[in-house]
């Protein structure tokens, strides 16, 4: 808080405006918030919360390490962060949360110092969720943190002495510069990375060496009891990727694994175009997102990129977005979901529609009873087996976080330990990966009804995770 409070002063008029404008607010006291540009998005409270309270469930499709892997490999650098990668019974496992589903868990940052609450894993039928409970009383406005582990993140280095050698390698700032504490900020980003934006491309490790075991009261547990089976997991010691895997994300790679499908869309200001790497000013702006790797673009840039024309795609798009230019400022703060526009566009540079057919046909044919809750019925099925698909996300995003059952002795620290395998279990990915693609579809409730989530928008999602599934055959 001190941080924010500090920076809120100094900043410009734009900033000032759209600083802690809220985004997202959930029913049990919290809400998102822009921060800065620096530090993006973050979760606040907004009532009292006392030690051991539950605060959120970090939540996202369960993937195995191999499909985290092949997520990383893919994806846009803007969405890696949201890769929260953690051991349970001596698997390496990971929470993806790239995918927005309304929830605030992913937009919790880092605090190492003087965090407020902490991670743990709780056990539901067999499956773990990622809950965060606070460590001590929270008040309203108070920012909720928790140590993401002890990896060298970019953001903590923020030490004078990495400043002064900053300094001395671009030799650029006198030393009154360095001594203002604003511009520290920006020298360590600016040395730390050469892309600022690369501050938003690490998965989270989480560590969690030397947490206690914590009982809360049933009340403050999201879920009721059921199936309960306490699992026993040592510390962890090191982070599961090198800050080389997380952080190297060269847009070629991306570019050669995806034959991008965009369409036009809202795109969050923390959203980056990944030709340009901006804007820096608009709260949202209008632009390209591939509804395969997520990544954004500048229709100008992208127009560059693939020497494509990009006005004769616009001519297709909604007249309403024909309005906009690429880079013109959105001055409503609303939540992403709720202006995510993604409207498709007729003509596209390299768009192979036999190809993605071909995925979301394979991921249909999974077998989708378990392929999500069994608990969850797929009203309406009929035609093709892609709709059934749909239809039982949607039916699991009716489900509220109570309909989720655990007993209170199933809470569990997180960690992310590689070396232990407490249980001496082997690591089986096959077995593991069809595990966790249904115990994904568990975690992907929305917290809003289906009736407030735009279908199209669901519907992408639901195609885009149909073939990541299609492409990783994990869910076989
Ligand atoms: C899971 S996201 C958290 C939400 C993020 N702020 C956003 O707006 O999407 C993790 C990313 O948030 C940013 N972040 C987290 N903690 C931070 C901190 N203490 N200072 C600056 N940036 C932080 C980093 O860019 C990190 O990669």
């Amino acid at each position: 808080m001190t941080e924010v409070k500090r920076r809120r002063r100094k900043l410009k008029p734009l900033e000032e405006a759209k600083q802690f404008a809220v985004l997202k607010k959930d029913k049990h006291g919290l809400e998102a918030k822009f921060i800065s540009d620096f530090k993006g998005r973050g979760v606040f409270s907004c009532t009292e919360f006392d030690k051991g309270d539950f605060l959120l469930e970090y939540r996202g499709d369960l993937i195995s390490k191999e499909e985290c892997e092949r997520r990383q490999s893919i994806y846009h650098d803007a969405l890696k962060v949201f890769l929260f990668e953690f051991r349970y019974n001596g698997k390496l496992l990971c929470v993806d949360a790239a995918r927005d589903d309304g929830s605030l868990g992913r937009f919790v940052n880092d605090d190492h110092i003087n965090p407020n609450s902490r991670m743990k894993t709780i056990c539901v039928d067999g499956k773990p969720h990622l809950c965060l409970f606070a460590t001590r009383n929270i008040s309203p406005d108070d920012e909720i943190t928790y140590d993401y582990g002890d990896s060298e993140w970019p953001w903590r280095r923020t030490t004078l002495c990495e400043v002064e050698s900053a300094t001395l390698e671009m030799n650029t700032l006198s030393k009154s510069e360095v001594q203002d504490k604003e511009k520290v900020l920006v020298v360590v980003m600016f040395v730390s990375v050469s892309d600022p934006s690369v501050l938003m491309h690490s998965s989270i490790c989480a560590a969690s060496e030397g947490l206690e075991k914590v009982t809360p009261e049933k009340d403050q547990l999201p879920f009721n009891d059921q199936d309960s089976s306490e699992k026993d997991i040592s510390p962890v010691k090191v982070p599961v990727l090198n800050e080389e895997q997380s952080f190297c994300a060269p847009t070629e790679a991306v570019e050669e694994v995806c034959k991008h499908n965009v369409a036009t869309s809202a795109i969050s200001n923390v959203d980056k175009c990944s030709q340009c790497v901006g804007p820096v000013a608009s709260m949202k702006w209008f632009g390209l997102r591939c509804k395969l790797c997520s990544c954004f673009w500048h229709k100008s840039c992208y127009a560059k990129l693939h020497e494509w024309n990009g006005k004769e795609s616009l001519q297709e798009v909604s007249s309403e977005e024909d309005e906009l230019s690429d880079e013109e400022y959105i001055p409503e703060s609303e939540s992403e979901n709720q202006s995510d526009s993604s409207e498709e566009l007729q003509t596209r540079p390299s768009y192979d529609k036999t190809k993605l057919l071909s995925y979301i046909q394979k991921a249909a044919s999974y077998k989708s009873s378990e392929a999500f809750r069994s608990d969850v019925p797929a009203p309406n099925v009929s035609k093709g087996k892609g709709k059934g698909v749909l239809k039982a996300r949607e039916a699991a995003c009716m489900y509220e976080e109570s309909d989720l059952l655990c007993n209170e002795e199933q809470l569990i620290d997180v960690e992310t330990d590689s070396d232990s395998d407490i249980n001496g279990e082997g690591h089986n990915p096959r077995k593991q990966g069809s595990e966790v693609c249904r115990s994904a579809d568990v975690l992907m409730q929305s917290p809003r009804s289906h009736h407030e989530q735009d279908s199209s928008e669901k519907y992408l999602n639901a195609e885009r995770a149909a073939v990541l599934r299609a492409e990783g055959k994990q869910c076989g």
